[in-house]
């Protein structure tokens, strides 16, 4: 860093038995690292042939992460490394028939439905910037819209969910704090009030990998929320565009919140946050 400005990037290349959950908040909010360097997201890189087998070994195979989960299914390396990323690249299509790269995609993006997907043979990209340089991960929402909802059913262990969230006062930014620490800091879902009965759970803990949100607060701002394991920001947008009421009454500016993790119940988290928020209709998808 001495030699700070002399840079464009910095690319790190992990361990193929790396978690980037354990790297990125490192980069993600260490000052010190001089402001002209930010994390500017996580790049997978799959391959198409071996992806399902790595995603469904047996975790005693698997030299780190043998832990069970509430008896789902193992959480395997290629899964950390999947849900952590931003673009994910599916190389090797050609070694795949074309029924079995569309299940490895479905599959990835069951997994993690707001990373960028690219499907190429001997890893060729049209260009570097924007496909795996200047995304802007975390500084960004620009994929929100996209955002692909959870079919946890092609995945039995990490899977992508979309929340919704109601246009907010300014006071419920408090509200959505709390709710996101007890979450990602407890990993523990606070118990919706009134109008929700509250029901003892036998389901296993929420764990969440990574998030990323966009709200509308009444005032007409918005607000940015980004999350990678226990580390999250709300950050305030310069530009709320106008007239948010009106954003929210012809459909474009909806506020909505989408985690990728473990354990996700989008319908319990969906109560849960509804409830934190004071009943304004957030409900899973
Ligand atoms: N058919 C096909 N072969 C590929 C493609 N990309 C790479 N290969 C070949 O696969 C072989 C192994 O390369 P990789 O799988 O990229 O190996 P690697 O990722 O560098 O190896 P590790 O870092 O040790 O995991 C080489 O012979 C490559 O030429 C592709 O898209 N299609």
């Amino acid at each position: 860093m001495e030699r700070r400005g002399s840079f464009d990037y910095i690319i790190l290349e992990t361990s193929g038995l790396a978690d980037p959950g354990n790297l990125a908040p490192l980069f993600w909010v260490d000052d010190g690292l001089g402001s002209s360097i930010y994390l500017d997201g996580v790049v997978t890189l799959v391959d198409a042939k071996n992806i399902v087998l790595s995603l469904d070994e047996d975790p005693a195979e698997s030299e780190e992460h043998e832990e069970t989960y509430g008896g789902a299914r193992h959480l395997t390396t290629a899964h950390l490394q999947i849900s952590h990323a931003d673009v994910i690249v599916i190389n090797k299509c050609d070694s795949v028939t074309p029924y079995e790269l569309a299940n490895v995609e479905a599959r990835i993006r069951s997994i993690n439905g707001l990373a960028t997907v690219h499907k190429t043979q001997y890893s060729q990209i049209p260009q570097l910037e924007s496909f795996l340089l200047d995304l802007h991960a975390y500084d960004g929402i620009d994929n929100l819209d996209t955002a692909a909802q959870g079919h946890s059913h092609l995945d039995p262990t990490i899977s992508t969910t979309t929340l919704p969230l109601p246009l907010l006062p300014p006071t419920a930014l408090t509200a959505l704090e709390t709710w996101l620490r007890s979450l990602l800091w407890e990993n523990t879902l606070p118990a919706p009030s009134f109008p929700f009965p509250s029901t003892p759970s036998t389901a296993p803990p929420p764990e969440i990998h990574r998030l990323k949100g966009l709200a509308y607060i009444t005032t007409g701002s918005r607000v940015m929320i980004q999350g990678v394991r226990e580390v999250f920001e709300i950050v305030p947008l310069d530009n709320g565009g106008g007239s948010t009421m009106k954003k929210q009454e012809d459909g474009t500016g909806k506020g909505k919140l989408v985690l990728i993790g473990r354990g996700i119940d989008a319908e319990a988290l969906g109560r849960s946050l509804s409830g934190a928020l004071g009943g304004a209709g957030a409900s899973g998808g």
